[in-house]
């Protein structure tokens, strides 16, 4: 399928990361978990802001009367490394102000360290950090493709913010997410790229000058609280001090590392002996290293857990949704210049894909010269007799990805021959203009010379296989081509293969080309007679239905033996005792109506199997007349006759009526019919229910004499009773 050239990028930068991200996230979870951890002991000096060296300093220098060094972490802890007046050594977190003790310094676990490690170069050392670093900037690159999806899938950046439409779950995490994440994924990825650019010396580092203030004469001695560089310095703004080591030496200073410089403090007067600023790519590596870890402010700690968190999900819901969007394979057993039946599919995310290729294949095991393409490859198709559009709509009624230049190009290219054509448009009715691409494409064929109208424009909210069937059916019916009428079998979750066992097997013989087979499943099975089996008789994606009467929980099937037929065959070579895997495919829109008041079946050929498994289930004894065509009468209709003569007696049946176009006297279903017309246009008016099961020609010739009998007997139309769901079919 045609991706947009953003989106191809976005999937292509997520793919090559995605083993990087997956680590990275994962570990940025822990150290997030751990900087919020980090914090819990209550060491914080609230007011580092108001404490100024003057007073701490003499404060200190009280209780421990040798300092090495103080320092302020990230999380406003005071740390001091002294010697107490008992003379032992002190390293801890302290209270500025009195020199208090508060806690031991706990060093990070192995655990964090090894995350530590894990995170800044995946224990590769420099290669790492160079693979971390690019990891980084490619999750920026990811970040603004993906701003530019959201942009482009909500019609411009002013809609940025609206309300996503719910397509599928992982497609609306990943949008509803991503927005939601956005600064906090851009703050991660910017902060990590730039410190990976300062690990590497990539950023200037350039030496600052140290400005020396000359000292003039003798020093005079002051008090440390008078010291005015103490008194300006507030501890909020100290990362560390080192004191002198010998007290009394001019020589020897106190060195203050601010966040932006360093000074040199003459320890006798107070003076500034030297002062040197700090670089700004270091203080730009600071403020990165604060944004990148969340150290020195819980909240974006918490924030940047989160969003490390979302980064594993967006990575599970981006290759969900791409999936989804490439899983449907089509394959094309003929050229688009010899097709006699073309399938074109607009999609931006495969789903509509899905339906047209379960379309493309029945045609294709039905021996139609089918062949199915992108909207946006429309060409010439000389021996096209049908032309089917499965399109869906992208706001503000757009084409999807691949059904852009369509408009064009049907403009451009005119068939050589009449094309019978028909629209089904994909769409949601969340958005007001619902499926108006299909109606777009529908009238924009109309008005060609060439195309044909073969069926009204059909819709299909949300992507519902009961709407799409509707479709189904009237096609099939119009073409007499087999089409399978299931919702289920268009359904994106499809229930696994089940085993089962031949339990019995009929033969076949001169005047009877149908057997029965008695199929038990091996597990535990829900189906009803109307559902159907659908077998895969070369273990490929070839597949054929037959439908399922239920005898005693296990599948009767009665199949008519075709030569070379590949389902029929496949079924009749079965041993018994053999096994086989088939698929259950439900179909409750031709279950048995247990609420109808009477229902009269109306069957042909195989059709009749539903039926069989529907009288000797039919244990409430509602009143059921069946009508079944045959060509001859022979061994097979005389089972049929002792099978209904035990229903009858049992009350599960009322009568079976036979009707055998190649006898003596040759009838069609359609004549038993006219024979007990107002048995059937009573049983319409009082709402009993018809169910046809067979030939797609015999429906299509029931149907037509239902229509005159219920015109002339009930001054109403069949589409009246169908609309009440009074008719069921399952033709093929
Ligand atoms: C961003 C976005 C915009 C959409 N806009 C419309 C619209 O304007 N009209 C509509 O009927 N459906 C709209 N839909 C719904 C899709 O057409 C519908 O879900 C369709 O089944 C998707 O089919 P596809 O997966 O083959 O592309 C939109 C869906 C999304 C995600």
């Amino acid at each position: 399928m045609t991706l947009s050239i953003w989106r191809y990028a976005h999937l292509a930068l997520a793919f090559v990361s995605t083993l990087f991200l997956i680590i990275l996230s994962v570990t940025g979870v822990i150290l997030a978990f751990d900087a919020v951890n980090e914090k819990t002991p209550g060491y914080r000096i609230e007011d580092v802001d108001s404490i100024s060296l003057a007073a701490c300093i003499p404060a200190l220098s009280k209780v421990y009367p040798e300092i090495m060094e103080l320092s302020v972490d990230h999380n406003q802890f005071v740390t001091i490394d002294a010697t107490n007046e008992d003379g032992d050594h002190v390293k801890a977190y302290i209270d500025p102000r009195d020199g208090k003790v508060l806690g031991p310094i706990v060093p990070k676990s192995s655990f964090i360290q090894w995350n530590i490690a894990l995170h800044r170069s995946l224990f590769l050392k420099e290669t790492g950090r160079i693979a971390v670093g690019i990891v980084s900037f490619l999750l920026f690159l990811i970040t603004i493709s993906g701003v530019i999806l959201i942009v482009k899938r909500q019609q411009g950046v002013r809609h940025f913010f609206a309300k996503i439409n719910r397509d599928f779950f992982s497609q609306y995490f990943h949008v509803v997410s991503g927005r939601l994440f956005l600064v906090p994924i851009l703050v991660i990825s910017l902060t990590g790229t730039y410190l990976f650019m300062v690990r590497i010396g990539l950023m200037n580092q350039e030496e600052q000058k140290p400005v020396v203030t000359e000292q003039s004469g003798e020093a005079i001695p002051l008090e440390k609280t008078k010291f005015p560089i103490f008194q300006q310095t507030k501890l909020a703004h100290v990362e560390k001090i080192e004191f002198p080591l010998m007290e009394d030496d001019p020589e020897e200073f106190f060195i203050l590392k601010l966040r932006d410089k360093i000074i040199n403090v003459n320890q006798i007067d107070g003076s500034v002996a030297e002062q040197t600023s700090i670089a700004k790519t270091v203080v730009f590596e600071k403020l990165s290293l604060d944004l990148h870890t969340g150290r020195t402010n819980i909240i974006w700690a918490v924030v940047l857990g989160f969003a490390s968190l979302n980064i594993l999900a967006f990575i599970y819901t981006g290759f969900v949704m791409t999936f989804k969007r490439t899983r449907t394979k089509v394959k094309n057993k003929f050229k688009a210049e010899n097709a006699e039946i073309v399938v074109l599919v607009g999609t931006e995310n495969g789903s509509t894909l899905f339906f047209a290729n379960q379309i493309h294949q029945q045609l294709l095991s039905d021996g139609k010269r089918s062949f199915i393409a992108e909207m946006n490859q429309y060409r010439a198709y000389p021996q096209a007799q049908h032309l089917i559009i499965f399109t869906s709509t992208y706001g503000l009624g757009s084409p999807p990805a691949n059904a852009t230049h369509f408009t064009d190009l049907v403009s451009k290219i005119n068939q050589q021959q009449d094309i019978l054509f028909s629209v089904v448009g994909f769409g949601s009715k969340a958005y007001p203009d619902f499926c108006e691409f299909a109606k777009d494409v529908d009238q924009l064929l109309e008005k060609q010379e060439w195309a044909k109208r073969y069926l009204n424009l059909y819709t299909v909210n949300d992507k519902s296989p009961d709407e799409f069937v509707k479709w189904v059916h009237a096609w099939s019916e119009r073409s007499l081509t087999a089409l399978a009428t299931a919702p289920a079998l268009y359904t994106e979750k499809q229930v696994g293969l089940k085993t089962l066992k031949v339990v019995e097997k009929t033969l076949v013989s001169d005047d009877n080309s149908t057997f029965k087979i008695i199929l038990a499943p091996q597990s535990r099975s829900d189906f009803q007679s109307g559902d159907l089996l659908a077998i895969y008789p070369a273990s490929d994606s070839r597949e054929r239905f037959y439908s399922i009467g239920q005898n005693d929980g296990r599948i009767q099937l009665m199949v008519k033996l075709y030569e070379n037929g590949l389902g029929s065959g496949y079924l009749y070579n079965l041993e018994l005792n053999g096994k086989l895997k088939a698929r259950i495919v439900q179909n409750s829109a031709f279950h048995f109506p247990k609420k109808a008041p009477a229902v009269a079946m109306i069957a042909n050929g195989t059709g009749i199997a539903p039926f069989l498994g529907m009288i000797m289930n039919n244990r409430d004894a509602i009143p059921v007349r069946m009508y079944a065509g045959f060509r001859y009468d022979n061994e097979l209709t005389a089972q049929y006759r002792q099978f209904s003569a035990d229903e009858i007696a049992q009350k599960h049946l009322e009568s079976l009526n036979f009707a055998y176009s190649r006898g003596n006297e040759p009838q069609y279903v359609m004549d038993l019919i006219r024979k007990d017309a107002q048995y059937f246009a009573d049983l319409l008016a009082n709402e009993g229910v018809i169910m046809i099961c067979g030939s797609l020609k015999m429906q299509k010739d029931v149907e037509i004499l239902l229509e005159e009998l219920c015109l002339s007997k009930n001054n109403q139309t069949l589409s009246f009773y169908k609309n009440r769901n009074q008719l069921m079919t399952d033709c093929y």
